[in-house]
């Protein structure tokens, strides 16, 4: 079973739950699109792929269940990664064809991921060979893994894809604050594969850059503007600025989807912002007000390249 999966029996949408890891493998059986809504807001499912499969299979559900105006729920449960609603108004273009034509293009999104991602990250692979010959130490931030994206995962995919290659001295994953993504989700994908890693703080990620510890840095994207302006995970901004103060290498990986022609700069991206408790609990506050963004924004000139299944975009 994918992370992300169709069950007949309910109907329901099936996955594993990404709030539980790494303490736990529990699976959700989600029978109704208000449940969908919750895990997609509650990060059950999350990174930008896997929302994009989620998507596409909500909108299943929701026509299975005769209701699929509530498809347009799922397609707005979180506002910045593209390929949610992408995925929800793909599957919904078979709408008259009923609902188990629906599924069948649900289930085309999901296959495609893993064709899509197999060939984003090789390519991602050659690039830091071509920029770095040797072995390399990564930086990467987030999770963008077979969690986020489906079999073969973006960027952490492709630094996989190095290990595989034996060109790989080691990742250094940043925890990912506040929700821990790094540290719960990173670090879990990679010990499962064997790839030798340490984890650190946010903030030790441009520390690290500067040090000299770092050959290159490797992130997703939930949008890039028309202009390559990126929005990915709250802390890649800074690192884009120490890698690019350094010399070092900074790669987006990520589905040629998210290349958002309808967005021309990332000053016209929604940031989401999160819940104040996600942060006030980690320091057991309980009234501080809070600034939250899931996202910020790395301006294109501070991008090497974006590479996709089609392009490396320099
Ligand atoms: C290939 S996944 C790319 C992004 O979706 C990922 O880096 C990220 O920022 C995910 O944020 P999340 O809030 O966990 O959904």
């Amino acid at each position: 079973m994918e992370f992300v999966d169709w069950s007949d029996d309910g109907p329901a949408v099936v996955l594993l739950d990404q709030r539980a890891l790494p303490g736990a493998t529990s699976w959700l059986t989600l029978r109704t699109v208000d449940e969908l809504v919750d895990a997609i807001r509650t990060l059950a499912v999350r990174g930008a792929p896997s929302l994009g499969i989620a998507g596409a299979y909500g909108a299943a559900l929701a026509c299975a269940l005769d209701e699929p105006d509530a498809a347009e729920r799922v397609a707005t449960a979180r506002p910045t990664a593209v390929p949610l609603a992408l995925g929800v108004r793909r599957a919904m273009t078979r709408l008259d064809d009923g609902p188990a034509a629906v599924l069948a293009e649900a289930r085309a999104v999901a296959a495609e991921a893993a064709v899509v991602n197999a060939r984003a990250t090789e390519r991602a692979a050659d690039l830091v060979q071509e920029l770095h010959p040797g072995r390399t130490r990564a930086l990467t931030l987030c999770n963008t893994g077979d969690l986020a994206c489906g079999p073969g995962g973006s960027a952490l995919g492709a630094i996989l894809r190095l290990h595989d290659r034996g060109a790989l001295t080691e990742v250094l994953a940043c925890e990912t604050r506040p929700l821990l993504q790094g540290a719960r989700l990173t670090v879990w994908e990679l010990d499962r594969a064997g790839a030798p890693h340490r984890l650190c703080v946010d903030s030790a990620g441009p520390a690290a850059i500067a040090s000299g510890l770092v050959d290159a840095v490797l992130v997703g994207a939930d949008r890039i503007a028309a202009n390559g302006d990126t929005a990915n995970k709250i802390g890649t901004y800074m690192l884009a600025c120490a890698a690019a103060r350094s010399g070092v290498p900074f790669l987006v990986v990520a589905p040629e989807e998210t290349i958002d022609p309808a967005t021309p700069t990332g000053a016209d991206i929604v940031v989401e912002e999160r819940g104040a408790d996600e942060v006030r609990g980690i320091a057991g506050l309980e009234h501080t007000p809070v600034y939250n963004p899931a996202f910020d924004v790395t301006p294109f000139e501070l991008i090497t390249a974006v590479v996709t299944e089609k392009q490396v975009w320099r």
